[in-house]
């Protein structure tokens, strides 16, 4: 402001002044000012950047074109600068183009399309190239071949930041020994300060996309991690989009740009999910909010001071007596059988009655008669003080007022008492009474308004009390009554000329009940091949893995997967690792304003038996802990695509995907602390039982106690026992615990050649020993034993699976 006034003359001509200074800024200059939103904060952060935007395009390219992909990165020192190449085997990239892939922001194959892709929005790539000759001030080198293509093409170029064009230098033909596939090479300026986070990147994607090879060679370090898998990432299909996800303005661009003249065509041909009971819904929905609903109203009974046949017959003229009072009575009989009646309802009913008096009188109902027979009767239906029929002394609106007080009282608790339930009916009934359209056809809001105003009268003259609660209480249950219109809807031309029109549409969409989309436009990693990832990683005590069901936020579906990696050599000072991935993509910056730190931060990770001090933030100890999310639109902090942002639906899928892992990691960690106890125990018993056993025998002169079985009997354990008498050899399995034991025995015999004598085993020779196969179970408490013959000269060496070591004791 201050620069502003000390530059500009005083008075008019400012804004004129001020007009000359003011022009349009295209996007690529906007970004040359703002790189840091694209993730080109410095030069060390650039690079890393650089490389995840190729690599993540050249990931996507050859998914989608059903190729293994390949991939080679180089980053080369170049004198003052860097030079970063990537090269890979996808489809390549036509022609045409190539500038325009490379050379202009905002240009892409994803941003309108509802499927999973690393790609979104059409800037990462072009911004590398930006920011390349931003900093160096030289051309990117585009080098592609398509498949079956004779020759590579290859182009210099930058981007014309004015016009956010491409500007090519060179354009030529050129030869590449790739069959297909791309490869770019810019030089920029950078430094290797962020070599880890580079080398996380690499290493982190080699592991949730198993079917790549991907090498890195950089000045100081080569990497290369081969493919692990051949089977490609299932492949995803595009869907239209969720009812639930459009903006107001997209629902307009839509209504435009559509084939379909009606509502239910358009809704069925432009997203999904919606097929015609839905559609109806939605319009069902439409309706209520462009029309309104029309009250509905208890008819008369023949006591109550209206007389709708008197009306009715009153109300023809001309149509011979019999036939009007046929009419009339007609029509009051079949009211009598109606519970509660709309003016619509009211219409058809005349309708039907007059068609048949018709026929059977040949006289003629027309339309004139029929409109006014029905404005005469609905008068009396709703007791209005002028209508013919309704007595004249009657109070006017008796009819309503009776009819509300029994819906106010119904849904008011007893501490209102009589007279405010009284005071509001009789308030409301004339608001309805006397309300513009006869046909008492109102909106909630309007209904609303209604109630607001009876029960803001009713508290200032009655010194009663009718809160909010009680108010939408009345206000609901008046809606309810209220009977749905069956007009047409307008068409679609018309909704979408109609700004209040394609908003109530929006609204009946939002409120709808419709099933969430389809997932197979999404290709989460699979939990097998989570636990599969980190295993190779990471040499671990305990793995596990969840992959939720899909989910959708803003109609677009989404899958949250986690996966856990404990002990071992995972590194066990300090916090554990987290591990951050969006559509297969590591996440390497940002990890503090990502809803998935957030998430790992507010678990009570001490339920999970992890240490956490305070009670929040990121536990410590060996731990990684990883989240994938999997969606057609990952909802991103930034361009720059670090942090996943902080939405509600996604938050409560991480972390009930954290969670299902972590339980798992619970009952591990319950039970290894139980076996270390139960090995501390038996420790102690190994020590102090021979002592015992020793000062036993020499005070009672008996034999020494057998000290295993013992040990195997305090322990609750299965004792694995080997007796021998003579050439017969006993295996015995005594179950001391108090559930069943599944063992498998495998004891290798040397020296002699063993035969069963009885059991149910198998003896296999290899390399002149013996393996005496035995898989049994014994249940808790009981015995079981296995007997072969052996020579005097045998030697053995057992081996027990099947059960924990802890709770094993061996004796054989
Ligand atoms: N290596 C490649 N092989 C084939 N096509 C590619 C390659 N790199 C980019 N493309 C095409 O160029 C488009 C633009 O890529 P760019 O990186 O600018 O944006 P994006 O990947 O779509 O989205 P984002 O801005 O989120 O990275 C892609 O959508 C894709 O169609």
């Amino acid at each position: 402001m201050t620069s502003y006034q000390s530059q500009l003359g005083e008075g008019e001509g400012i804004a004129e002044e001020l007009a000359e200074s003011q022009r349009s800024i295209s996007i690529a200059e906007f970004f040359e000012k703002n790189k840091h939103m694209l993730g080109f904060d410095s030069g060390a952060r650039g690079l890393v950047t650089a490389v995840k935007e190729a690599v993540d395009n050249a990931l996507d390219a050859c998914e989608e074109a059903g190729i293994a992909p390949d991939i080679y990165v180089e980053i080369q020192e170049a004198g003052d600068y860097y030079r970063l190449i990537v090269e890979d085997n996808g489809p390549g990239i036509t022609k045409e183009q190539i500038p325009k892939v490379f050379g202009k922001l905002l240009y892409g194959s994803r941003f309108h399309a509802r499927e999973q892709s690393r790609g979104q929005q059409g800037i990462g790539i072009s911004a590398a190239v930006l920011y390349s000759q931003l900093t160096s001030g030289k051309p990117a080198k585009i080098t592609s071949r398509t498949k079956g293509g004779a020759d590579a093409e290859y182009f210099e170029l930058i981007i014309d930041t004015d016009t956010n064009e491409p500007e090519i230098d060179v354009e030529e033909t050129t030869t590449w020994e790739r069959p297909h596939g791309t490869r770019i090479e810019m030089e920029m300026e950078a430094n290797m300060r962020a070599r880890n986070q580079l080398h996380d990147y690499i290493k982190d994607t080699a592991v949730v996309n198993p079917h790549a090879r991907i090498e890195l060679r950089e000045p100081s370090e080569h990497m290369k991690y081969e493919r692990v898998t051949d089977q490609l990432p299932a492949e995803t299909e595009e869907i239209r989009p969720h009812p639930h996800g459009v903006e107001l303005g997209t629902l307009i661009k839509m209504l435009d740009a559509t084939d379909s003249y009606s509502v239910s065509g358009f809704l069925q041909n432009e997203f999904t999910r919606v097929g015609g009971k839905t559609s109806d819904s939605v319009i069902d929905n439409f309706r209520d909010r462009h029309f309104g609903r029309e009250m509905s109203w208890t008819p008369p009974k023949s006591h109550e001071p209206a007389d709708v046949a008197r009306a009715l017959d009153a109300a023809v003229a001309n149509k011979g007596a019999e036939a009007t009072a046929e009419f009339a009575d007609r029509v009051a009989d079949a009211l009598d059988g109606y519970d509660r009646v709309a003016h619509h309802e009211f219409v058809d009913l005349v309708d039907d009655v007059a068609d048949d008096i018709e026929d059977k009188h040949d006289v003629t109902f027309g339309s004139t008669v029929r409109e006014n027979a029905c404005e005469a009767g609905w008068g009396a239906v709703v007791g209005a003080g002028d209508a013919v029929g309704v007595d004249e002394d009657a109070d006017e609106y008796e009819q309503l007022r009776s009819d509300l007080y029994a819906v106010v009282d119904e849904v008011t608790t007893t501490q209102k008492d009589d007279a405010t339930v009284q005071g509001i009916a009789d308030r409301l009934a004339p608001k309805f009474g006397d309300s513009d359209d006869p046909r008492h056809r109102l909106t909630r809001d309007e209904i609303r308004e209604f109630v607001r105003r009876a029960a803001d009268a009713t508290e200032e003259y009655d010194d009663a009390t009718f809160g909010e609660t009680a108010r939408e209480n009345v206000v609901e249950a008046l809606w309810e009554r209220a009977r749905g219109v069956p007009d047409d809807p307008p068409n679609v031309t018309e909704i979408a000329g109609d700004r209040d029109a394609s908003s109530e549409l929006l609204d009946a969409m939002r409120e709808t009940d419709i099933i969430a989309p389809p997932t197979d436009c999404l290709s989460p990693i699979e939990s097998d091949l989570i636990e599969e990832g980190l295993r190779k990683e990471y040499d671990a005590d305990f793995y596990a893995a969840s992959t939720r069901d899909a989910s959708v936020h803003g109609g677009d579906p989404f899958i949250v997967e986690a996966g856990l990696a404990y002990g071992g050599d995972v590194e066990a000072e300090g916090k554990a690792e987290v591990m951050r991935f969006a559509n297969r993509v590591p996440l390497v910056y940002q990890r503090g304003a990502c809803a998935t730190t957030d998430v790992v931060k507010q678990i009570n990770w001490r339920n999970y038996n992890l240490d956490q001090p305070g009670g929040s933030g990121i536990p410590n100890g060996p731990v990684v802990i990883m989240v994938h999310v999997a969606s057609t639109n990952v909802p991103f902090t930034s361009e720059s695509k670090d942090a996943v942002a902080n939405v509600p639906e996604l938050e409560s899928e991480i972390e009930l995907a954290m969670r299902e892992a972590a339980r798992e990691l619970k009952s591990f960690l319950k039970k290894r602390r139980s076996m270390q106890q139960r090995r501390e125990k038996q420790d102690k018993l190994a020590t102090i039982l021979p002592e015992m056993a020793e000062k036993l025998s020499a005070v009672t002169d008996n034999d020494e106690l057998d000290i295993d079985d013992t040990l195997a009997r305090i322990m609750n354990n299965v004792l694995v026992e080997r007796q021998r008498d003579g050439d017969t050899v006993r295996l015995v399995i005594e179950n001391n615990s108090d559930r069943a034991a599944e063992v498998e025995i495998t004891d290798i015999v040397a020296g002699s050649e063993p035969v069963l004598a009885n059991g149910d085993a198998s003896v296999v020779e290899m390399d002149g020993e013996w393996f005496v196969k035995w898989s049994t179970s014994v249940s808790a408490g009981d015995e079981a034993a296995l007997e072969y013959d052996a020579g005097a000269d045998a030697e053995f060496d057992i081996s027990v699976e099947g059960i924990e070591d802890e709770r094993v004791t061996i004796d054989a």
